[in-house]
C-alpha cells in the first residue's frame, strides 16, 4: 500500500514556480529522506503535502485517498499528519503531558493519561511529565515533539530538519532511536535535511531534489555508486571527474592508464565520456620508475581524522585521493584505480 502518492505536482508563490511537475511515492511503513541544495524547494513539498499549500497542478492522495489537487484541497487537520520541525515547536507554557495530550481532545481523561504514559515510555521520558520544555535538553524536547506528532496515530510523518538543533554528540543516537520508534509504530515518514549522513542513518532511501524536482531516488548506497547524472554524483559526495575513451564494453582509457569496470559499460568503443572516481577508490604509491618523466606528484595532504586528503598533481590537474600513507609534499607517484563500477558521464553530464 502506498502511503503518498505524489503525481505531477507543480507549486508556486505567485510568480515564482517552485516545484514542477515532481512525483513521488512513499510506501506504508517507509522513511524516504529528502536531500537537496537550499532553496530548492524541500519545505515547500512538506507544506504542500501537509496542506498549507494550493498546488497549480497534480495532485496528493495518502493511502489512496486524493487531498490536493489544483480543483481543492482537504484543510491540514484533516488529513492526519504528523509534522516535526527543527525548532521542536513545543508549547512553552504547558507541561510536557499537556504537550502530549494536545491533540487528543477526543478522550476520555483515563485514555488522554494512558495514551501520553505509552508515549512517553515510548520515547523514553517516562517520569518526565510535569517539566516544560525550558526544563529538558534539546534531544529530550525532540522526543517530546515526537510524542506528541505520534500521539495521534498520524498516517504520514513529515520531518523538516529535525536534528539540527541537537548536540551532535546526541545526534547520531537520536536519530537511529527515532528511526527506531517510527518503524516500530510503523509510521510513514518524509524528512527533510542538509546533512547526507544523516539522510543515510535515518531513512530507508532518498530522494535527492533540485531545482524543484526530484532527479534521483532510491537506496543511498545505490544513489552513492550509480548516480544518474552529473549533479547526483557530486551531490553524494567529493569525486574526480576524467577524460576518458572507451575502448569496450569493460574497459576505459585514461590520464592515470587503461581503467577495468567490474560491470559492463553502455558506451560505444571509441565513444568519449568523463569518468567520476571517488577519492577512495583512488590508490597511490610512490614511483618506483628511476627517471619518470613528467610522473604524479604529491601537491597536498590533510590529516580528516581516520584517512589523509592527498591532493595529486598529474599533469594539468589535480586528483583527490583519499589513502593511509604520508607522503612528503612533490614525491612522484603512481596512481591506480581499485576495482570497481565504473560511472561515466555523457557531454551533458547524463550517466552512461
Ligand atoms: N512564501 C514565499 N513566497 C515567495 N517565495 C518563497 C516563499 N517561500 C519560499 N520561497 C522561495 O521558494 C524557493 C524554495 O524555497 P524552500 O523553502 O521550499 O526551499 P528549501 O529547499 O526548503 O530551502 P532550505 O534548505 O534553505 O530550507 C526559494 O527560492 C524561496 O526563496
Amino acid at each position: 500500500m502506498i502511503a503518498l502518492d505524489i503525481a505531477g505536482l507543480s507549486c508556486r508563490y505567485e510568480q515564482t514556480s517552485v516545484l514542477s511537475n515532481l512525483s513521488l511515492q512513499v510506501e506504508e511503513g517507509e522513511i524516504v529522506c529528502l536531500l537537496g541544495r537550499s532553496g530548492c524547494g524541500k519545505t515547500t513539498l512538506l507544506k504542500a503535502i501537509s496542506g498549507l499549500l494550493q498546488p497549480s497542478a497534480g495532485s496528493i492522495s495518502l493511502h489512496g485517498q486524493k487531498v490536493s489537487s489544483a480543483h481543492g484541497s482537504f484543510p491540514p487537520e484533516q488529513r492526519g499528519i504528523g509534522m516535526i520541525f527543527q525548532d521542536y515547536a513545543l508549547f512553552p507554557h504547558l507541561t510536557v503531558f499537556h504537550n502530549i495530550a494536545f491533540g487528543l481532545k477526543d478522550l476520555s481523561r483515563r485514555d488522554i493519561r494512558k495514551r501520553v504514559d505509552e508515549m512517553l515510555e515510548l520515547v523514553n521520558l517516562s517520569g518526565l511529565d510535569k517539566r516544560y520544555p525550558h526544563e529538558l535538553s534539546g534531544g529530550q524536547q525532540q522526543r517530546v515533539a515526537i510524542a506528541r506528532a505520534l500521539a495521534n496515530n498520524p498516517s504520514l510523518l513529515l520531518l523538516d530538519e529535525p536534528f539540527s538543533n541537537i548536540d551532535s554528540q546526541v545526534r547520531q543516537r537520536l536519530v537511529r532511536e527515532i528511526r527506531d520508534i517510527l518503524k516500530q509504530q510503523k509510521v510513514a515518514g518524509l524528512f527533510v535535511t542538509h546533512s547526507r549522513d544523516e539522510g543515510f542513518a535515518f531513512a530507508d532511501s532518498v530522494a535527492i531534489m533540485h531545482e524543484g524536482n526530484i532527479l534521483q531516488r532510491g537506496h543511498s548506497f545505490d544513489v552513492y555508486n550509480r548516480p544518474a547524472n552529473r549533479f547526483v554524483a557530486e551531490f553524494m559526495g567529493s569525486g574526480n571527474l576524467l577524460p576518458c575513451e572507451v575502448i569496450n564494453n569493460r574497459t576505459v582509457s585514461t590520464p592515470v592508464g587503461i581503467v577495468e569496470s567490474s560491470s559492463e559499460i553502455s558506451a560505444n568503443p571509441g565513444q568519449s565520456a568523463e569518468l567520476f572516481i571517488r577519492p577512495q577508490m583512488l590508490s597511490i604509491e610512490k614511483c618506483q620508475c628511476k627517471n619518470p618523466v613528467d610522473p604524479a606528484q604529491i601537491k597536498s595532504q590533510q590529516f580528516m581524522g581516520t584517512s589523509l586528503r592527498t591532493e595529486v598533481k598529474l599533469k594539468e590537474s589535480v586528483l583527490v585521493v583519499e589513502n593511509s600513507t604520508p607522503f612528503p609534499v612533490s614525491t612522484p607517484v603512481d596512481i591506480s584505480v581499485q576495482p570497481h563500477e565504473l560511472v561515466l558521464f555523457d557531454q551533458q553530464g547524463h550517466s552512461l
